[in-house]
């Protein structure tokens, strides 16, 4: 199927809100704030690409989205991130659920140093008992959905490390979807990949929508238009504009963001 009858595949479901972001705002200890009063709504099974100049605040709001910055000292969101009807900034939930029910992919495929099926097995195994034969089957299950299982079946027990980028990857995807998460964060993943790896990932993207609710940042217009079913555009921590994609890319509402995606500024 073409990437264009896929999406409008999707198109057809109904359009229900996974997550709900509203009134946020960001800060990286007292003096920078990065976000400002971002209010959006995060679709389920569908992909949404935030895009915007670097530094606009793109990868500060996809780690709201699971708490993320809590690791480090001096980080701050307010305002409302909701999953489930329960905000996720606050700490009546529980950091662990939310890792597992709102996975993250990073820029650069970061592979533990273990083997393939360790890999996947690792996350699992903090969360759930499982026997060696229901491990195996979730193992290969991740990998099938990360359509990696073919080039790997025969070497799972080898070094993750000797896989391509590509590979490592579609590794670090089926490491997030073993969790069963209902949200997928993805960082630029094809930022540090060649154009065929790229392809085989944003595939994989469109692929995954079935199951899973997708946010994603890219710096590549293209790829955001290919691949992606809303578009969030940012400008100084402010969303400007959001809407589908088509829309934004093809009729946008506002000056600046048509100036974006015709390349005038950014
Ligand atoms: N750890 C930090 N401490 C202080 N300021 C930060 C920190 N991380 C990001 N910022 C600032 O917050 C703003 C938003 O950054 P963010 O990384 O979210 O932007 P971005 O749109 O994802 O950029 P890029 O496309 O370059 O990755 C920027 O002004 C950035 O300098």
């Amino acid at each position: 199927m073409s990437q264009v009858a896929m999406i409008q595949d999707y198109q057809a479901s109904p359009l229900v809100h996974r997550m709900d972001v509203r009134g946020l705002n960001f800060f990286y200890g007292k003096d920078k704030q990065a976000l400002f009063d971002v209010t959006l709504p995060v679709y389920l099974n569908r992909v949404t690409a935030m895009i915007g100049p670097s530094g606009c605040g793109k990868s500060t709001l996809l780690r709201c989205l699971n708490r993320i910055y809590e690791l480090y000292p001096g980080q701050r969101a307010e305002g409302e991130v909701l999953l489930d009807g329960n905000c996720v900034l606050t700490n009546k939930v529980d950091l662990n659920d939310l890792r597992a029910k709102v996975g993250m992919v990073f820029q650069k495929p970061t592979p533990f140093p273990m083997s393939i099926y360790d890999n996947i097995a690792f996350g699992i195994k903090l969360y759930e008992k499982l026997n060696k034969k229901a491990m195996d089957q979730r193992v290969q299950e991740a990998l099938e959905q990360a359509q990696l299982w073919n080039e790997v079946k025969d070497k799972l027990h080898s070094d993750a490390a000797g896989l391509s980028g590509g590979q490592q990857q579609r590794l670090c995807i089926a490491r997030t979807i073993a969790l069963k998460p209902e949200v997928i964060l993805m960082d630029e993943p094809t930022s540090a990949l060649d154009p065929i790896a790229t392809q085989g990932i944003e595939e994989l993207i469109m692929e995954l929508r079935q199951h899973y609710t997708i946010v994603i940042v890219t710096h590549n217009m293209q790829q955001a238009q290919r691949i992606s079913d809303y578009t969030a555009f940012m400008y100084l921590g402010e969303l400007v504009e959001f809407g589908e994609t088509e829309q934004v890319f093809n009729q946008p509402v506002h000056q600046r963001t048509k100036d974006y995606v015709k390349g005038t500024f950014g």
